[in-house]
């Protein structure tokens, strides 16, 4: 095997090879000099990586020098190192969104969804701080390193959007992979979807590495797909590429199988060695140095200043557009994104009523909009397909509202009957159970397994998810509410997310897309009847599929003649779809008419604009005669 050839890396990468893995006086100096790096403000390729942990402290290490390892990959197995991936389809919805958007379309739609989208958007907790504050205070926040990308790249307050801040990204970069000297490792394709996000390794995402590998080694990281039709990858987890073992593998299912040339995301340092790759069960297995996509990193910095939030999540916020001192229903909320961006354009007046299926679910977003001083968030754990309460089971048993606090069950209760305009019943102390369509509150069992996991959890260091139920206790209750008892709902239903970016593979078939349309007009029965005459009802989903979206609508309007569309602001996508699609049993669906069309909004991930793929429909119910 030749030597790496001599670049500033490849150097590196030598002097690296030097300094024995398990010397832990070595294995301290390289997590020292790992933060050293990771705290350069230097942003250029060649810094970064001459930045990796190789100092002379490293070199003159008391213990022997290991000897040189070759690169494990022979030349001839070594993939091309490219960046171009494709989301995948099954052929069936492939077949469905070709006959909709147009084959042209749906290919340079399926490119960009491969891709992350490269603006970052955060949405300022205004009742706290300001636009101009945060843009102020977020630089001194962050590693110089994400500084530095900052200010070469400034961030700005969006136009349109109330709070918005944009941080502006690059990419794709080409990526010369010389210095890794053949070397590299596969991750597994959600991994290496988290990794274009901006996230390091972790073990558990690793697949297959080169043989030889030691801590400290610079490593070409490439994704591995799925097999077509399986959740088995290509290489069983823990191949040692290089060796017989993933020869075998290679000759039995194919090189196709195997091909990750256009899938190379970058450039890491091996945290551990080889052999400790498949033994260690957490923590980050490759830090990455250089990547393909470089967006600033401002995940968990000033916290409750402000939130991570895409445009379009923003956009369906300011669509609804619910003036302070309103009644709002959230019939699907977690995790909070959007139940908070209300509340808060709202001014924190008025009552914003958030449901979700789980008690963990409803607990986040009461977590939450806590943590922006929201106080008109009341979050209810409630299947909202049941939140309809029809007069003869005014007495049904009650939904929970999580995180009600020490103030108690009939006080919460009481404040979410008065506000909503319920029968007294509905605040008075009910049996509770699951009969009547609405779900019980966790047992006494339930509260201690829950307490177990979050001290267990926070042993472990990691977000006490629970622990807001657990410390709730007492719970307030609703049973549901009566029709017709909210200025504004927003069903931003749950859906096929074939919108979401980056996205290498989608396994849906087209039977479970029908199905989730099926499911959101559940939801979408349910908001409307809980919409006052004259409200606005917002229905938004984060998928292209138009079954979901225009399919919906039109159903929607051809089911409720008192319910019709109405123009959207602030306005940022595209025109919805709009005549009718063949799917494949031959049969037609109807979407909108031309003048429907142009009132929804579509988001292409291939426009401009560079969003995920969503869509928003703005309902307006008729005025009572
Ligand atoms: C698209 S996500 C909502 C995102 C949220 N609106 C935000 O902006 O942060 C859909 C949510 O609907 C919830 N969900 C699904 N079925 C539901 C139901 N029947 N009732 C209430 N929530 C439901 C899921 O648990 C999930 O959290």
């Amino acid at each position: 095997m030749p030597p790496p050839p001599a670049t500033h890396c490849s150097s590196s990468v030598v002097l690296a090879r030097q300094t024995p893995p398990n010397n832990p006086v070595s294995a301290a100096a390289r997590i020292a000099a790992a933060r050293t790096a990771e705290r350069s403000p230097t942003i250029s390729a060649a810094s970064r990586l001459a930045a990796t942990p190789l100092t002379g402290e490293l070199t003159t290490s008391v213990e022997p020098a290991a000897p040189a390892v070759v690169p494990a990959v022979p030349p001839h197995e070594q993939p091309q190192r490219t960046f171009a991936p494709k989301v995948c389809w099954e052929p069936e919805v492939q077949g469905v969104l070709e006959a909709a958007l147009g084959a042209e379309k749906l290919a340079e739609i399926s490119a960009a969804l491969a891709r992350p989208p490269l603006a970052t958007c955060l949405r300022v907790n205004t009742m706290r701080t300001t636009v101009e504050d945060l843009l102020r205070r977020l630089p001194e926040a962050m590693t110089p390193e994400d500084a530095a990308l900052l200010e070469a790249n400034p961030a700005y307050q969006h136009p349109l959007l109330a709070g918005a801040v944009i941080l502006p990204g690059t990419g794709p970069h080409p990526i010369d992979y010389a210095c890794t000297g053949g070397r590299e490792v596969i991750v597994g394709r959600k991994a290496g979807e988290a990794v274009m996000r901006g996230a390091h390794v972790f073990v558990p995402g690793l697949q297959a590495v080169s043989q030889g590998i030691l801590a400290g080694d610079l490593v070409a990281v490439s994704i591995g797909l799925e097999l077509p039709g399986s959740q088995r990858y290509a290489f069983t987890r823990g191949t040692v590429l290089g060796t017989e073992n993933a020869a075998r593998q290679v000759e039995k299912l194919g090189a196709a199988a195997h091909d990750r040339s256009h899938l190379f995301i970058g450039i890491g340092r091996a945290e551990l060695n080889r052999t400790e790759f498949f033994q260690e069960r957490g923590g980050v297995g490759i830090t990455m140095l250089e990547r393909v996509f470089r967006t600033p990193g401002c995940g968990g910095l000033l916290p409750g200043d402000f939130m991570l939030q895409n445009v379009c999540s923003l956009v369906t916020a300011q669509v609804l557009g619910p003036p302070p001192g309103a009644r709002v229903l959230d019939m699907c909320a977690a995790p909070g994104g959007k139940t908070t961006a209300i509340a808060q354009l709202m001014n924190n007046q008025g009552e914003v009523i958030a449901f979700d299926r789980t008690h963990a679910k409803a607990a986040g977003v009461r977590r939450i909009a806590e943590s922006f001083g929201l106080s008109i968030v009341k979050a209810y754990k409630m299947d909202a397909t049941k939140a309809l309460l029809e007069p003869p089971a005014a007495a049904a048993e009650p939904a929970v509202a999580v995180g009600a606090g020490a103030a108690g069950a009939a006080a919460a209760g009481a404040e979410a009957g008065e506000g909503a305009g319920e029968p007294a019943a509905a605040a008075a102390p009910v049996k509770l159970g699951r009969r009547g369509g609405v779900s019980l509150p966790p047992s006494a069992t339930t509260l201690r397994r829950l307490e177990r996991v979050a001290q267990a959890r926070e042993l472990r260091g990691q977000a006490p998810i629970s622990s807001a139920l657990v410390a709730a206790g007492q719970e307030a209750v609703t049973p549901g509410f009566p029709p017709a008892s909210f200025d504004y709902v927003l069903c931003d239903a749950p859906c096929t997310a074939l919108g979401l970016r980056p996205r290498l593979l989608h396994r849906q078939s087209l039977r479970e897309l029908e199905q989730t349309a099926t499911y959101q007009r559940k939801l979408l029965r349910v908001a409307v009847a809980l919409l006052k005459p004259g409200g606005h009802l917002v229905f938004s989903t984060c998928t292209i599929n138009p079954g979901e979206n225009e399919g919906n609508v039109r159903w929607l309007l051809d089911t409720f003649p008192d319910m019709r569309l109405i123009p959207q602001s602030p306005r940022l996508g595209l025109p919805g779809l709009s005549g009718t699609v063949t799917l494949p049993d031959g049969s037609l669906q109807q979407l909108l008419s031309e003048s429907e069309a142009a009132l929804v909004q579509r988001f292409d991930p291939s426009a401009p604009l560079d969003t995920i793929g969503f869509f928003i429909a703005k309902f307006e119910k008729a005025a009572a005669a």
